[in-house]
Formats: C-alpha cells, sequence, structure tokens
C-alpha cells in the first residue's frame, strides 16, 4: 500500500469514528422532548439545545476539512482536526472537532514550513513543532480527498498549493463562496487581528478582501462572544446586488444577523431623509457617460463629491457646529407674563453651566424643560385663582412662541442653512461660505433649493446630526466593515467612527480599482491620518486567487501601461488558456461574442458576464442577444439580485463580482478614454478562467491587442 493509500484509509476510519461520536451526540439531544413550556430557564436550555442539534447536524454532513500535527513543546504529539464547528466528544471531555476559529487553529493557516512553530493562546505564547498538515474533502459524510500540504515525512518539506489550486480551479455560481479549507497565512493575519484596532486593507483585484472581511466577522462574533453581537455589526457595500452576491457567506459560517446595506441606505435611515439620494447609478452614469465632461481638462477639477468627502470640509462644519451653540439662545428675556421675566443671562447660565456637557439639541431642550419648570414654580406664587388663570394661560402661548425664537436643529435644516438657502438664516455664515469653493457652494445651493440631497451630502449630515444630537445606542456599532473603500471618502469614515466604539473597521479597498475619481480617495494615508498612530494598522494583499496566471498578467499590463501604478497582482501558479484579443467590427461582435459563450452554453460554465463600456451600450447588446434567441440578463444598477447565468452590464457594474467568462466589448479609443484604463483593469479582473477582449480599429495605448 503507498503512502497517499494508506493516508486515505487511516482518514477514512478516522471519519467514520468521527461521524459515530457526533451521530450519538445528535440522537441523545433529540431523545431529549422539546420545551415547550412558559419556564425562563427552561426555554433558555430549549434554546441551547436546539442550538447544539442545529450545529451537530450541519458537522454530521462534513465535519472538519483539515488535519494538522502539532507536538506542543514536552507534549505528546496531538492530530488536531479542523472544522467550521467545534465539536467535543460523547463525554465533552476532550475536542473532537476545532474551530476553525480557535487560538490553536491558526496554526493550520500560519503554518508555511519550518522545524518550529506557535501560535498565541489566551494563557501566552505556545510552541512547538508541526509534521503534518492535511486537507481533506468530506461531502455529505463521504471521504472524498485527502491532500497534504505538508508532511514532515516528504523528500521536500514545504508547505505547497496544490489544494488551494484545485479549489481554484473549481467553476464557481453565482455566489461568493467560504474559504475556510484555504485561508492563506497573509490572510488569517487580517482575519484574526485586534478587534479595537481601524484595519486598512488595500488588497488587488482577487486577493479575497471580500471573503477576508466577512471571515473576520465570523471570528470576532467567536472570539469577542461577551462583548459584540451580531446585529450591531454592519458592512457597508457598493449597492444591493453586491449584497445579494456575498449573502451566502455568513451563514455558511454560521453566521446571522449581521446588517448589510448601502451607506447612503443607512445614512438617509438614520437622518431621516425620506428618500434615499441617489447614489451610484445616476450618478456614475452622469459621470461615465458624459464623455464632454472632461474632454481636454489637464488640471484635477474640483469636483463637489471630493470637497464634500474632505477633511477640510469636516473641519469647516466643526467650526459651524461651535458657531451653533454659541448662537443657539435667542438674544431676548423671557416674559411669561407682563411684569415677569427671566433673563437671557439666566438662560444662558444653564445653557452653558449645568447641561454644557450635552450635545446642543439636547441642551436645547434641557433649558426649554426648565423653562416650564421655572414657569410652574411662578405660578404657584400667584395672588389669586384669577390671576393664576390668566398667567397660564399667557405663559402657555409665550413659552411656545419663545421656543420658536430657538433654531432649528434638524440637520437638514442646519445643513440649508449653512448654504443659505432659506432667506432668514439662523447662525451667521458668510466667513464659512467664503471657505467652500464657489462652483461648490453654489451647486448645492442649487440642489439643495430644488428639495434634493446628494449622496455626497451624506456625510455632513450625518457630521451635523452625530454633532447636534445625542447618539441613541440603538445607531452605533460594534464594528462596521467598509467595502470598497476607495470610493468612500475621508469624511465618510470620519463619521462612521462617531458611530462605532473603538475605531473598530475594517476599511478595504483596491486603489487600482478607484474609478470612482469624482469621489474617492487618491492615497490610503487620506485615511489612516484620520486615526491616531496606535489604533490603526496597514496591510497590503498582492496575491490574486481569482484569475488564471495569463488573465492576472494580462491585466497587470494594463495597469502598467495605464497607471503606471506598482500595485500589481501577483497571481497563484494556475495556467488557463491565453487571453482572447479578438478584432471586432460592428459585423462581426455578435458571432465573437457567441463564440465566447461556447462553454456556458454547453454546460461546463455556469457564469459570464458581457461587459460593454455603458448602460445604454448594455442595453442596445441585451436587445440583440436577446434576439438571437439568448437567455440574457441586463444588470443595470437597479437590481437587487444577480442570477448568473450570461449578464450583459455596464464594466463599472461589475466591481465585486466574478465570473467564469467574462467578454470586455467595445475597447476602442472612442469607448475607453487615456483615462479609463482602472475601468478596464476592472472589467479583465473579473474573469476565473477566460477573458476576451474584442477590441476595434483604434485601442487605447495601455490596451495590448497581442501576447
Ligand atoms: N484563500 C483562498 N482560498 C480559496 N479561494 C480564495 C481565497 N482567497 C480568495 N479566494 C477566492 O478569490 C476570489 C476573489 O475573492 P474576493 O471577491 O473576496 O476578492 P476581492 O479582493 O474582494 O476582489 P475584488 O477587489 O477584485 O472585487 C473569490 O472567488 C474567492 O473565493
Amino acid at each position: 500500500m503507498d503512502d497517499f493509500q494508506s493516508a486515505y484509509q487511516e482518514e477514512e476510519q478516522r471519519l467514520g469514528h468521527a461521524l459515530a461520536s457526533i451521530d450519538a451526540q445528535l440522537q441523545q439531544l433529540r431523545s431529549i422532548p422539546v420545551y415547550v413550556g412558559d419556564d425562563f430557564t427552561e426555554q433558555t436550555l430549549e434554546a441551547s439545545r436546539e442550538e447544539r442539534r442545529r450545529k451537530l447536524a450541519q458537522s454530521a454532513q462534513e465535519p472538519y476539512f483539515g488535519r494538522l500535527d502539532f507536538e506542543e513543546t514536552d507534549k505528546e504529539l496531538m492530530p488536531l482536526y479542523i472544522g467550521k464547528l467545534g465539536v467535543s466528544n460523547v463525554d465533552g471531555q476532550q475536542p473532537l472537532v476545532i474551530d476553525w476559529r480557535a487560538p490553536i487553529a491558526s496554526l493550520f493557516y500560519s503554518f508555511t514550513g519550518g522545524n518550529s512553530t506557535s501560535y498565541e493562546a489566551p494563557e501566552g505564547l505556545i510552541e512547538g513543532k508541526v509534521s503534518l498538515k492535511r486537507n481533506i474533502v468530506i461531502r455529505q459524510r463521504e471521504l472524498e480527498r485527502v491532500v497534504d500540504t505538508f508532511s514532515e515525512q516528504a523528500d521536500t518539506p514545504v508547505v505547497s498549493d496544490e489544494f488551494l489550486v484545485y479549489r481554484l480551479g473549481e467553476n464557481k455560481d453565482n455566489r461568493l463562496r467560504d474559504i475556510v479549507s484555504t485561508i492563506q497565512a497573509e490572510q488569517d493575519q487580517i482575519i484574526r487581528a485586534m478587534k479595537n484596532t481601524a484595519l486598512i486593507i488595500q488588497g488587488v483585484a482577487g486577493s479575497g478582501k471580500t471573503t477576508v472581511a466577512l471571515h473576520r466577522l465570523a471570528y470576532l462574533l467567536y472570539q469577542y462572544k461577551e462583548q459584540i453581537r451580531a446585529e450591531r455589526m454592519v458592512i457597508f457595500a457598493p449597492n444591493m446586488m453586491f449584497i445579494d452576491y456575498i449573502s451566502e457567506v455568513l451563514p455558511e459560517l454560521g453566521v446571522g444577523d449581521i446588517q448589510q446595506c448601502t451607506f447612503a441606505d443607512w445614512a438617509a435611515k438614520v437622518i431621516g431623509l425620506e428618500t434615499v439620494p441617489s447614489d451610484g447609478s445616476l450618478g456614475l452614469r452622469r459621470w461615465f457617460d458624459d464623455e464632454a465632461r472632461n474632454a481636454g481638462s489637464q488640471a484635477e477639477p474640483i469636483y463637489p463629491g471630493r470637497y464634500k468627502g474632505s477633511i477640510e470640509f469636516k473641519e469647516l462644519l466643526d467650526d459651524y457646529l461651535l458657531r451653533i451653540e454659541a448662537e443657539c439662545v435667542p438674544q431676548l428675556d423671557f416674559e411669561p407674563w407682563d411684569g415677569k421675566r427671566l433673563s437671557r443671562n439666566e438662560i444662558m447660565e444653564w445653557f452653558e453651566g449645568e447641561y454644557k456637557y450635552y450635545p446642543v439639541a439636547r441642551r436645547k431642550e434641557r433649558v426649554l424643560a426648565r423653562i416650564h419648570r421655572w414657569v410652574e414654580m411662578e405660578l404657584k406664587k400667584s395672588p389669586s385663582a384669577a390671576a393664576l388663570k390668566e398667567r397660564k394661560k399667557k405663559a402657555q402661548q409665550r413659552e411656545k412662541a419663545y421656543a420658536k425664537k430657538w433654531p432649528d436643529l434638524d440637520s437638514l435644516q442646519l445643513y440649508r442653512n449653512l448654504f443659505q438657502v432659506k432667506k432668514n438664516a439662523d447662525f451667521a455664515v458668510e466667513d464659512l461660505q467664503a471657505r467652500i469653493p464657489t462652483a461648490v457652494w453654489k451647486e448645492t445651493k442649487d440642489s439643495l433649493k430644488k428639495g434634493n440631497v446628494q449622496e455626497e451630502d451624506l456625510a455632513a449630515l450625518l457630521y451635523l446630526y452625530a454633532g447636534a444630537n445625542e447618539l441613541d445606542s440603538k445607531l452605533t456599532f460594534d464594528h462596521i466593515v467598509i467595502d470598497e473603500a476607495q470610493d468612500f471618502s475621508p469624511f465618510q469614515v470620519a463619521v462612521l467612527d462617531r458611530f462605532v466604539r473603538g475605531h473598530s473597521f475594517t476599511i478595504l479597498g483596491d486603489l487600482s480599482q478607484g474609478i470612482h475619481y469624482y469621489k474617492g480617495i487618491r492615497e490610503w494615508q487620506e485615511m489612516q491620518s484620520l486615526f491616531a498612530e496606535e489604533e490603526t494598522v496597514y496591510y497590503a494583499l498582492t496575491r490574486s486567487y481569482r484569475s488564471t496566471m495569463e488573465i492576472i498578467e494580462y491585466a497587470n499590463e494594463v495597469l502598467r501601461r495605464g497607471v503606471g501604478t506598482d500595485l500589481l497582482a501577483v497571481p497563484v501558479f494556475r495556467s488557463g488558456d491565453p487571453v482572447h484579443l479578438l478584432h471586432a467590427s460592428e459585423e462581426n461582435k455578435l458571432a465573437l461574442i457567441r463564440q465566447g459563450l461556447t462553454k456556458l452554453l454547453e454546460g461546463q460554465y455556469r457564469t459570464t458576464a458581457i461587459l460593454t463600456r455603458t448602460l445604454d451600450d448594455a442595453k442596445i447588446l441585451h436587445e440583440a442577444l436577446a434576439a438571437e434567441g439568448l437567455s440574457v440578463n441586463l444588470i443595470d444598477g437597479e437590481m437587487t439580485q444577480y442570477a448568473g447565468g450570461i449578464s450583459v452590464l455596464p464594466v463599472y457594474l461589475s466591481k465585486g463580482l466574478e465570473f467564469d467568462t467574462v467578454i470586455v466589448t467595445d475597447v476602442d479609443a472612442e469607448h475607453y478614454r487615456p483615462q479609463d484604463a482602472k475601468l478596464l483593469y476592472v472589467g479583465c479582473t473579473r474573469a476565473l478562467h477566460e477573458l476576451w477582449l474584442l477590441y476595434g480599429d483604434h485601442a487605447p495605448d495601455y490596451v495590448v491587442t497581442e501576447v
């Protein structure tokens, strides 16, 4: 019997033993009648039994995916079996399967060869030696595959990528999946990083940023179970379709209830806007489809979105908030009835003294309540019942009138005041206005006048809200994930920092995919500088797991030529077809697209994207393909679900997604301007196995047409 056969047999036996133990525990739990009564203690016990039943039933299908033989210094060698959920043996004394998030399981991911290794446990650093790292595929209780990625016995004992490459070669369906069995060391480091840190992650396309962020949430919930709750964690994602695309990973990891939304949806809810400002799809269209808007301009223009997302604007609002506080109390005494007076000085004393540490809207509320109490005390001193009645009536009217003299501290009203939308401003703002670029000021004022709030105004509105009001604990988070963070502004992150405890952020993105030039960041330093040095850690992920080597090398060349960046992806050694570079004309375009669809139509692949430059192009192509009898989905930015199969979409909406094959159409100078290299890079890097590029007569300089 060779080594492989004996390993397989050994694992088959061990699997039988593990399944028998899990089945026995499950049976025992199922034999306990389900409690349906009203006793609270019994209900709690029943809930925990139900949770165990659910977990054991899940483990009974695929109990583990890896084995690590670890010999702790001066202790016996222990084969550790690692799975998505931890399971003890029948008597509950020994671990049968170790949860992938447990400290010791980190060895499975961080071990990269060598004689000694260590891991961080709650009791300190544990040292020892690894003699075997084995990947085990179990599907529906059957052992399918055993691959040793490290063995001390091997001739060249190094950790190999064999299993990873096997996994990456699989076809994907229309959902992102968990990667617990193949998390790489550099990804593991991010997943297990300390909770109270603002992690900033620059990761090349396909480096697993989104996936890693989702695994990190599962890890944090496991590691800090006493301190955090799933409902108080949030993922900010670019659109609802993307949220649908990632929706299976967390349930696969046994995690539910984490909030997932766009920043605009969440912000509009907090501020109480009736409609969510149109983001993305409309804004993007205007920008990407309007060639004229950029033509010829060399210097960077002032983009209102960049300005309103800047720390400079935040600082202006800090000054504005100080002004609001200083000018909030009306310049008059309060007279509940003739002859009785509460001076403004006294009112100011309350406002500035006792209530000083409350946010201004709360202070206003407190002061008005105090005035009301003062009135009631004074009323008691009335000389007669008739006088009391008369005074009471007057006081009621005057209290109302006096309250109206106070400014409206609703954040939208404050913002409108800053842009002088109202005739009689509550606060003097001329000096502040002078600091806002005129074009931005005018555009914003016009838009607010029409009753419109734009997406780029949301950070400021939230900031005014958070500055003026006491934040309800229901509004604050235990952890915030920001995906595609290169399209976020520093101000957005700064304002989110007000809504999270301990700067607990996972901020991920890729500057090479920063296609929303009019609002995103240019350097990660713009985000890092928001935090003190000890509050933030920066990681760079450079290995790309999604695409074949051929695709990554091609996409890298686009970046090298078009952007001159050094943020290039390093491929995992997985080879596939050369990139299909085809000259296309209006006449043969559909025929070439059909060629690119072959494997999907034959059932070998499950997803193909045809990427156009604009939404209008996508609509036209969608119609043409549908007329040929193909079943094609048009993705237009308004969709909330991603169905897989053949999709036609503008390239800018493909961000974050991936497809077995990608066909990029219209790659010519008319559709791709010199500044669109990043956009093309995004398109190319969506492909897992095949990339087809249909270029026209005049391809931009950054497009290689021969390989
Ligand atoms: N360690 C890993 N093992 C197996 N697959 C992995 C691993 N890391 C990432 N992947 C796969 O690589 C692909 C890309 O992952 P993901 O979408 O999370 O990357 P990303 O960095 O967010 O990409 P992009 O910025 O290009 O949208 C996914 O199919 C994911 O399953």
